[in-house]
């Protein structure tokens, strides 16, 4: 990948993004009595997305804009990649800094290409590399160079727009990509979508990416870490999405968190990370059901999990379904669902909903690899719980 600076190499999982530190940064504006942000101080780590989430007016975008000096602070400092912000001639700042803000805030004149061209322009490169620039980052954002090249902002829909609006702000590869609520302003469907465009460029670029949201869910989701504001910018908490969710740190920050917090944690957490049981009576196909009989007989339990030649786990058979029964293939009835390892644990939760109980759960290739329970789940919500208050 191209880049315009030799310091901020982005290739491969290389991480191309750099620190930021806000030191005591003050924000008053004139004719104001209260300052809007009040001595913040806050490392952002390189190569994370880190997202500011508060109530409306709290000083989120004031906070994200001191950083590209959209806004000057009144007092503080602040460093990007250990060079100060604030004696940063523009240029350099633009090169190391994207911004990306709701309703894209595209230049209505300007077509697709020549918004994405905007910055790599005033930094002067030649029009050639400029040209390619444009195409790659058009690929990157997922708009087709021939479709969208020529058009106009108000010929693009929502989420195309702020496509474009990424894309210009990744255009001259900046460590930093600042984004002020970019996908506020688009239906949920095609907000979910940006997202996880969102996370699947950040797995390949490895920015250090500064997300305002008043959206915990959209918090959770995109962030490495969430810093929750409450007035004039006032850190309440800085962590991480599974531990603000597991111990919030006071009243304010539960009411952010909302209803359903530790809901919202089992989103974070994968089958594969917690402990399956592995004592179901299973047998396959092959088997007789007079012998599944008696051994469910002997372990006293009244179902089995039958799975297919290839290890699959395809119905469930009672005790008393199978005296009559001639072959596994056909006793009993098929599964209602059953989840995988890469599940995540909302997904096992809600299976187990409808199932009334315990979930198969599968591996790889569809092999049975344990049962999941619902007591699994309960028991971890409570160990994150007694985790992050420890620590
Ligand atoms: N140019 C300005 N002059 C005076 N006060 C301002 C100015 N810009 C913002 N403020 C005030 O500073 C405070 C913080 O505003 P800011 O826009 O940073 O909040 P925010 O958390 O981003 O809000 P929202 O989520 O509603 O966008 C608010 O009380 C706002 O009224």
């Amino acid at each position: 990948m191209e880049t315009t600076s030799g310091v901020e190499e982005g290739a491969g999982n290389a991480v191309s993004g750099v620190e930021i530190q806000l030191e005591h940064v003050t924000k008053r504006y004139p004719g104001t009595r209260q300052p809007a942000v009040e001595d913040v101080t806050m490392t952002i780590p390189a190569g994370k997305i880190v997202i500011l989430v508060g109530p409306s007016g709290c000083g989120k975008t004031t906070t994200m804009r001191m950083i590209n000096r959209l806004i000057e602070p009144t007092s503080g400092r602040i460093t990007i990649g250990g060079e100060d912000a604030l004696s940063l001639n523009p240029d350099r700042l633009r090169r190391k800094v994207g911004y990306a803000i709701q309703q894209a805030g595209l230049f209505p004149h300007f077509t697709v290409a020549q918004n994405i061209a905007v910055v790599p322009g005033l930094l002067g490169w030649d029009k050639k590399k400029v040209g390619n620039r444009v195409e790659e980052m058009m690929d990157l954002v997922g708009l087709d160079p021939k479709q969208f090249h020529d058009r106009y902002p108000r010929q693009l829909s929502g989420g195309q727009q702020q496509r474009v609006g990424v894309a210009r702000a990744l255009a001259a590869d900046p460590p930093v990509l600042l984004m002020d609520e970019p996908f506020g302003a688009v239906d949920p469907i095609t907000r979910g979508n940006l997202q996880d465009e969102l996370l699947r460029l950040q797995s390949e670029l490895h920015k250090t990416i500064v997300f305002v949201t008043h959206d915990f869910d959209e918090a959770v989701k995109l962030g490495d870490k969430i810093a929750v504001l409450g007035d004039q910018s006032k850190i309440l908490q800085y962590d991480t999405p599974d531990a603000i969710l597991a111990n919030p740190a006071d009243d304010t920050v539960a009411g952010f968190v909302g209803a359903g917090a530790s809901l919202k944690q089992l989103t974070l957490l994968r089958v594969r990370d917690v402990e399956l049981r592995t004592d179901a009576v299973t047998a396959t196909y092959g088997e007789s059901p007079e012998d599944l009989r008696q051994k469910l007989t002997e372990q006293r339990k009244t179902y089995a999990l039958i799975l297919d030649e290839r290890k699959r786990p395809v119905r469930w058979a009672h005790v008393r379904d199978l005296r009559a029964a001639t072959s596994l293939a056909t006793v009993g009835r098929p599964l209602g669902d059953l989840v995988s390892l890469q599940s995540t644990l909302q997904d096992a939760l809600e299976a187990m909903l409808v199932e009334g109980g315990g979930v198969p759960v599968t591996g790889q290739r569809g092999e049975y690899a344990g049962m999941i329970e619902l007591d699994t789940v309960m028991a971890t919500i409570q160990r994150l719980r007694e985790e992050h208050a420890e620590s």
